[in-house]
């Protein structure tokens, strides 16, 4: 028999299923993602600290796990809801099963519910606070109290909370042309790379196009970077919400002010337009999904792109010396500038995917052709 579980909102909606993963209980913001792969790179990905991710693709799991699709070294999801998980994984690459992999990191996880029901719910009141519980005794009003009493992730600065201690340099290699082995590459650029909770395959891409890559926690001074004189500045997505990361607004500001390359993606899209004295607002339910239609205002292409984030920067409030270069076509939300006057531009979807299209990787280009022109004119 499985174990009974539920999850319960803090709008009074309850939802009975039964556990995949962990037993015990957690809670945070419930958000739905409409990608139909990647649920271990979604779950691996911090920027979904303290988030209960929904999945609208009704069968999770049937690839199994492996250790190639990890975006770091854990899983950040708070939880996970699904509609059903298969029986038995089938994938050439899976060691093992999503439930046993949710149990060995303690991810508490539902499944059996009306995921299309929850996600209407998600969409008309927007993302909603949630409380899971897994276990044979559930007491429902306790559950629903726990959802109300999460504070919500307005002014919650949880960058520095998944950041690494201490600094490293990222020496992975780069896959060869038809990907059997990974080679060192030449380094080009010397990049420091701030880990507000960065993925994988962002520190991948920059290897591929030949950054040798400090990655610093989220607090480090600009004064610190400045003075192990990179050729470019790299800003990482993360979780929580952009306005309570002072530090790392006040950072950006100093290399602004330096005119270093800089490049941010997603929070750091969002921690440049804060440093430019923009404005961020909570979305209704944000975007999460492997599908978004985005247009590059460049050249009138629409790209298909990864996107995760609950925040965005309002682009009414952005200085004269920004230039709008992506817009969604979902809802108009910015999803990408550049300032006319400094090497510096970011983006609010996520160009390294991981999962989701490979169309927005241009930008890791635009990056090193930014650093170049710069030491060739700095
Ligand atoms: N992926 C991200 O970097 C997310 C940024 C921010 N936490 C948001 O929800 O908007």
């Amino acid at each position: 028999m499985p174990i009974p579980a539920l999850l319960a909102l803090e709008d009074g909606s309850v939802f009975h299923g039964y556990a995949v993963g962990a037993t015990g209980e957690t809670v945070g913001e419930v958000v739905f993602n409409t990608a139909m792969t990647g649920y271990q790179e979604i779950l691996t990905d911090p920027s979904y600290a303290k988030q209960i991710v929904t999945l609208t693709y009704p069968h999770i799991g049937n690839t199994g796990v492996n250790v190639e699709d990890e975006e770091s070294a854990s899983v950040h999801a708070a939880g996970l809801i699904v509609r059903d998980v298969p029986r038995r994984a089938s994938n050439w690459r899976s060691t093992e099963s999503l439930p046993d992999y949710l149990k060995r990191h303690g991810i508490v996880a539902l499944a059996g519910i009306d995921t299309r029901r929850l996600t209407r719910i998600l969409r008309d009141k927007g993302a909603l606070n949630g409380c899971i519980v897994a276990g044979e005794q559930i007491d429902v009003e306790a559950a629903l109290a726990k959802a109300r009493a999460f504070p919500g992730l307005n002014g919650m600065d949880l960058a520095k909370e998944v950041s690494v201690g201490e600094s490293y340099t990222w020496n992975e290699g780069v896959y060869d042309l038809d990907r059997t082995a990974f080679n060192q590459p030449a380094r080009r650029f010397k990049v420091v790379a701030y880990d507000y909770g960065v993925k994988y395959n962002i520190l991948r891409l920059l290897a591929e196009q030949g950054c040798d890559i400090t990655v610093v926690p989220a607090q480090t001074p600009a004064a610190d970077v400045l003075a192990m004189k990179p050729d470019g500045v790299f800003l990482s997505n993360g979780p929580g919400d952009p306005a309570a990361c002072d530090y790392a607004v006040e950072a950006t500001k100093q290399f602004l002010d330096a005119k270093i390359p800089l490049f941010g993606i997603c929070l750091g899209h969002q921690i440049m337009g804060l440093a430019l004295g923009a404005k961020t607002l909570k979305m209704k339910f944000g975007h999460h999904g492997a599908n978004h239609p985005v247009k590059d205002l460049d050249d009138g292409r629409v790209l298909i792109t990864s996107q995760n984030h609950g925040f965005a920067v309002d682009p009414a409030t952005l200085p004269a010396n920004v230039r709008v270069t992506h817009t969604s076509l979902f809802d108009g939300s910015l999803q990408g500038f550049a300032l006319t006057d400094r090497p510096a531009f970011c983006f609010q979807g996520h160009p390294e995917a991981s999962p989701g299209p490979h169309e927005m990787s241009y930008l890791f280009d635009r990056f090193a052709a930014l650093m170049k022109e710069a030491r060739t004119h700095g």
